[in-house]
């Protein structure tokens, strides 16, 4: 049997640990004493028990084949950091918005690390259940640039082979799934989090300019950074706010629990990445300076 262990045990978390729950029993790293693993998954209105745990005192880390890391890009290095040295032989699965941890924790295990994006829906409602709030899919492939080992191939597709109740496939650029992602994220989570708006306002007229202008800044970066977006950016973006126009992003929830946002590896990693190229990204650089200013 495959041993998984699933670090920052949210939403995506459960919802992961729900869909591999029928071939393993995944456990949940405590990073915290007090932390609780919520006990029900609701899909389409209806409630299903979560069959995960913490790791039973004693267990050896040697055991655990794969790690999912299914925290804030935020959180990624500070709960990785101190787990690296337990656990040199597993392989890993980084699941995050945003871009920059999944690079960084390649660095770190080359050869043993896949990069996964989703475009599943979850959050945690106030009785502290999982909500599967929107059916996506889910990409799984090696870390670009990286020659992943055997045996953390054959882990990432066993984890697509599985036939749980969510949609996974193997992908070998699963950067390109990142950066449309990542852009996507970069238009609709600043503006909604600064105007405190629904994702669906963005695809109305109001907002027309501000989505073209920011999907040609974004579309210039990600071609200097070999990573081209489609000719479509803008009307993709409208897609997504009109697919879950009653949605609040995360980066509004972020913003209005006073909790940190992951600006820093959305809107921040285009604009560093706009530096390097030398390329001008004024409406990023703005949104970014919003949604900090909002924080505070
Ligand atoms: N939810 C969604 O619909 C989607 C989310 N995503 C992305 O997936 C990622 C996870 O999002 P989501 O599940 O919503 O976030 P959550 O906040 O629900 O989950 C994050 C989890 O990480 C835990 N955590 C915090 N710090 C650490 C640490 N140092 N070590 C280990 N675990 C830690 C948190 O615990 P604690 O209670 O202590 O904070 C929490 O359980 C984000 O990058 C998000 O943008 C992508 C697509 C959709
Ligand atoms: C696609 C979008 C904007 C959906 O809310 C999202 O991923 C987020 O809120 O972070």
């Amino acid at each position: 049997m495959t041993t998984v262990l699933i670090i920052g045990p949210g939403a995506i978390g459960g919802l992961f640990a729900w869909h591999l729950q029928h071939v393993s029993t995944p456990m949940a790293f405590r990073h915290r004493p007090d932390l609780t693993l919520p006990d029900t998954l609701v899909d389409q209105g209806q409630p299903h028990t979560l069959n995960w745990r913490f790791p039973p005192e004693g267990t050896d880390f040697a055991s655990i084949d794969l790690v999912l890391v299914t925290c804030k890009a935020t959180q990624v290095e500070m709960a990785v950091t101190p787990l690296l040295p337990m656990l040199p032989d597993v392989s890993w699965l980084v699941c995050c918005n945003g871009l920059g941890p999944q690079q960084w924790l390649a660095n770190q295990a080359p050869g043993r690390v896949l990069w996964g994006s989703t475009t599943e829906g979850a959050l945690i409602d106030d009785s502290g259940r999982i909500v599967h709030t929107g059916q996506g899919e889910t990409w799984i492939g090696p870390a670009e640039g990286d020659a992943l080992s055997e045996r953390t191939r054959t882990l990432g597709h066993w984890l697509c082979d599985q036939a749980g109740p969510l949609v996974w496939q193997w992908d070998n650029s699963p950067a390109d799934q990142l950066w449309l992602k990542l852009a996507i994220n970069a238009v609709i989570n600043p503006i909604t989090a600064v105007e405190r708006l629904p994702n669906g306002a963005l695809a109305e007229e109001d907002w027309a300019f501000e989505v073209d202008a920011l999907s040609d800044e974004i579309r210039a970066i990600a071609r200097a950074c070999d990573h081209p977006l489609p000719d479509d950016l803008a009307e993709r973006i409208r897609a997504v706010a009109r697919a879950t126009a009653g949605n609040h992003s995360s980066m509004r929830v972020d913003v209005e629990a006073g909790r940190p946002t992951e600006i820093e590896f959305i809107n921040g990693f285009l604009i560093r990445m706009a530096f390097e190229a030398d390329i001008k990204a004024p409406k990023l650089t703005r949104w970014y300076e919003a949604v900090l200013k909002a924080r505070s």
